[in-house]
């Protein structure tokens, strides 16, 4: 019953389309994860969506809302870098490609802050972004998302943002920005078809001004009546 079509109207412009439809969840746990993070066991949100599409402002909205935990798998990464680690080097040049870091060292990062965390509901941001990515984290963790947020946005509005982001990002540059976006569609629409097929996947149009994006978002995490 699923319905989802990519229309891939021009290189600039490339929109998804999902229709959610399903509403299987898989409910499969991995029995025995090694996982520092099985007995934990937190709730987990994934934040979803292209380069610029508004992921961390809308998740600073949910924190202070809904009393989650933002944790952007970039931030992270970015943050490894600072911290001198042996893996600095190579995160850097992955980033500044915009090519998607090996899910080991993201997924420890990640496990790590959870575990340094006392909350028990995060907000996954950025991650997972690749097949390799879901399937790792899936079956480390054990965990599996209570839904995904994707932010469905044109790359002509991703674009504007991202040139306009002014944070000094080594990746925020036309080149790189580029990139992004053909990794965004070659690799990450893949784990959003993934969940949307499990019927977990909550499609917010992110287009739209900040303030109306997140009546969108606010609506998704309302609590089923
Ligand atoms: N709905 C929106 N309309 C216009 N600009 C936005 C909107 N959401 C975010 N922005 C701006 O666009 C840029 C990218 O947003 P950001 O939240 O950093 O995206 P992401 O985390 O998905 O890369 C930022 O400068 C942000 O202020
Ligand atoms: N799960 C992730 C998330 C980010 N990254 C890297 O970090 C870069 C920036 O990601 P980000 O989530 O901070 O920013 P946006 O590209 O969403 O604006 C990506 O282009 C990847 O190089 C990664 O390798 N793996």
């Amino acid at each position: 019953m699923l319905n989802i079509s990519r229309q891939i109207s021009s290189s600039r412009q490339r929109f998804l389309h999902i229709e959610l439809m399903g509403t299987v969840v898989d409910s499969s746990n991995k029995e025995g994860s090694k996982s520092v993070l099985s007995e934990k066991k937190p709730k987990v949100v994934f934040v979803l969506g292209g380069p610029g599409s508004g992921k961390g402002t809308q998740c600073a909205n949910i924190v202070e809302h809904f009393g989650y935990t933002h944790l952007s798998a970039g931030d992270l990464l970015r943050a490894e870098i600072k911290s001198g680690s042996k893996n600095g080097t190579m995160i850097q040049n992955m980033i500044s490609e915009g090519i998607i870091v090996p899910s080991e060292v993201t997924i420890k990062l990640l496990e790590k802050a959870i575990m340094e965390n006392e909350n028990d509901k995060f907000l996954i941001d950025g991650f997972p972004r690749n097949e390799e990515n879901r399937a790792a984290f899936e079956s480390v963790t054990g965990i599996i998302p209570e839904f995904v947020l994707f932010f469905d946005c044109s790359e002509e509005e991703m674009e504007k943002r991202l040139l306009g982001r002014n944070q000094g990002r080594v990746d925020d540059n036309i080149e790189t920005i580029r990139k992004r976006f053909k990794v965004f569609v070659d690799s990450s629409l893949a784990v959003i078809e993934y969940y949307n097929s499990k019927g977990k996947v909550k499609k917010i149009d992110a287009g739209k001004p900040v303030g109306e994006v997140f009546e969108a978002v606010k609506a998704a995490f309302a609590p089923a009546k």
